[in-house]
């Protein structure tokens, strides 16, 4: 896992590397901005289109002088650059590197405080006013040139990151920052480039290393990390020579309702998809020949809406509950007598979840270990409602330590919160998969591995990357503009095949 830094651990990290290593803090400012350039040139191939470089005077500014320098011997002929003097400090390294680009001839010009910003005419603005080094909202003279130069509309590639950005804490919705098409940072990503409120600031980001100690970073303590293939392929477990369908669980999907079966069949469908030795769907009545015609393999226990199922408790070993349930008494019931009853993790999801928000009570009656998938929308009617998502996160880790529980945050970057306050964030999916159904799906896969045996944590991991990698590789090499639930499933068997190869 990788573990996810804020402002101050990354400036730690970089003075232990700068320590340790050995290297001079200078020779890590030019080995980030030549990873800078390394991807920039790639991607921006037009030498001749005009390139404004705009340096604050701390470090940021210094890579900025740097990537200006290190542009010109890579034969971009159209540079200049412009220096933000808005305070009278300026870095070491910024001043040596202010020498070193002064011999290239690169026009430089400088904004002083109170004038108005020169009229930019360039195609693209590199951004290297502030980085992590932000510790307050841009104001004044910040503030009135960000705002110029998000006015006049043009590319804009940020070094590290955008200006203004906050990389860790609250997003505030009125916060001035300049709008990159394009974050190139550094080492890792930053905690809040991975929240939706990012979307606003930053069209698309790409992490390039520059060599921090990995050690050190490991070593940091921190509660979020970013989880990456090379975890889950330690996660996930072989088919094994001489199993049977004992070997790999028996789960009991509780959802579907007239109007909403597909729901059921999709959870049902995906939950056997993903390996389960044995599925049964508990459904209404109504719902028995779509599941007999579309899905053979999986088994009925059929619900009537006056009284409880009769279920064989010690028969199943997880339950993927909510998926198109409906609300209402019955299922209230229902949901009281399998915490009652059943003491084995389960997952919880959807109208499971509004009947637990409408009946407050029933939140400690939650088996521990269990694992809830709300999207946001669920999630603040779970916890009250929140105007952030660093908000958001903050109760979710403190609801699971509380209540003993794993809560899956579906958003573009899934969190997994965990008892022992960690916060993972998932790494694989895309905007095609945003259609009905996906979370059914996503459920039973949850529910398919916690049959399986794979423990509350591993579940939660390895369901929602093989969730999001189905849906990437299916609709990221042809562009697909959406990807269907259905689709998906089909998918899920040919993915984690080759996430064991
Ligand atoms: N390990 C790495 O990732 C490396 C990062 N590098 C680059 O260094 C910057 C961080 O540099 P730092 O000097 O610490 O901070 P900034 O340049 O972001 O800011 C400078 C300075 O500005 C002041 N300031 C803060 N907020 C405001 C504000 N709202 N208005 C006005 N002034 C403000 C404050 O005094 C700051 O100290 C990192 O992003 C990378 O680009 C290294 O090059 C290599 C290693
Ligand atoms: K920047």
């Amino acid at each position: 896992m990788l573990p996810l830094l804020t402002s101050k651990q990354i400036h730690e990290a970089d003075a232990y590397t700068i320590t340790h290593e050995p290297i001079s803090s200078i020779d890590l400012m030019e080995r980030a901005s030549k990873a800078f350039v390394g991807w920039f040139i790639n991607h921006f191939q037009d030498k001749q289109q005009s390139i404004a470089v705009y340096c604050g005077t701390g470090n940021n500014g210094g890579d900025g002088l740097a990537i200006a320098r290190l542009l010109h011997e890579h034969g971009y002929k159209k540079l200049q650059i412009k220096i933000t003097r808005f305070s009278e400090k300026a870095s070491n390294d910024f001043n040596t590197n202010l020498k070193r680009v002064v011999k290239t001839n690169v026009p430089i010009a400088e904004i002083q405080p109170g004038q108005e910003p020169l009229k930019e005419s360039a195609d693209i603005i590199i951004d290297a006013m502030l980085g992590s080094g932000l510790n307050k909202p841009l104001e004044g003279d910040y503030k009135y040139l960000v705002d110029y130069l998000n006015s006049i509309d043009k590319t804009v590639v940020a070094v590290d990151i955008p200006t203004g950005f906050f990389t860790d804490g609250e997003i505030t919705k009125d916060a001035t920052v300049l709008k990159a098409d394009l974050a190139i940072t550094f080492q890792q990503p930053k905690v809040n480039f991975l929240l939706p409120e990012s979307g606003q600031y930053i069209g698309c980001c790409e992490v390039v290393k520059i060599g921090l100690d990995e050690t050190f970073l490991n070593s940091i303590d921190t509660p979020y990390f970013y989880v990456e293939e090379k975890d889950i392929r330690r996660i996930i477990k072989p088919r094994k020579r001489f199993s049977n369908k004992g070997t790999y669980g028996h789960a009991l999907i509780v959802a579907g309702k007239e109007k909403t079966m597909g729901a059921a069949l999709l959870c049902a469908s995906a939950c056997a998809h993903t390996g389960a030795g044995l599925t049964t769907a508990c459904i209404p009545q109504s719902g028995l020949i779509a599941l007999n015609t579309s899905m053979p393999e999986i088994m009925a226990l059929l619900r009537n809406a006056d009284e409880l199922p009769d279920i064989e408790w010690d028969k199943f070993s997880t339950m993927g509950i909510g998926p198109g349930l409906g609300k209402g008494n019955s299922i209230l019931k229902l949901l009281t007598a399998i915490f009652e009853n059943f003491d084995k993790p389960v997952i919880i999801d959807a109208d499971a979840l509004n009947v637990i928000s409408d009946n407050h009570q029933l939140v400690s009656k939650i088996t521990k270990g269990s694992i809830l998938t709300p999207h946001m929308k669920e999630f603040d009617r779970l916890f009250g409602e929140h105007t952030s998502w660093w908000q958001r996160l903050q109760t979710a880790k403190l609801k699971a330590k509380e209540l003993g529980i794993y809560i899956i945050l579906k958003n573009d970057y899934t969190i997994v919160a965990t008892p022992d306050e960690k916060l993972y964030f998932n790494s694989t999916s895309n905007a095609a998969m945003a259609s009905g159904g996906m979370g059914d799906v996503l459920t039973g896969v949850i529910t398919s591995l916690l049959a399986q045996k794979y423990s509350p944590l591993d579940a939660c991991l390895l369901g929602v990357y093989i969730h999001g990698k189905a849906g990437d590789e299916l609709a990221l090499p042809s562009r697909l503009h959406v990807v269907l639930p259905s689709r998906l499933i089909s998918q899920i068997p040919v993915t984690m095949a080759k996430l064991k190869a």
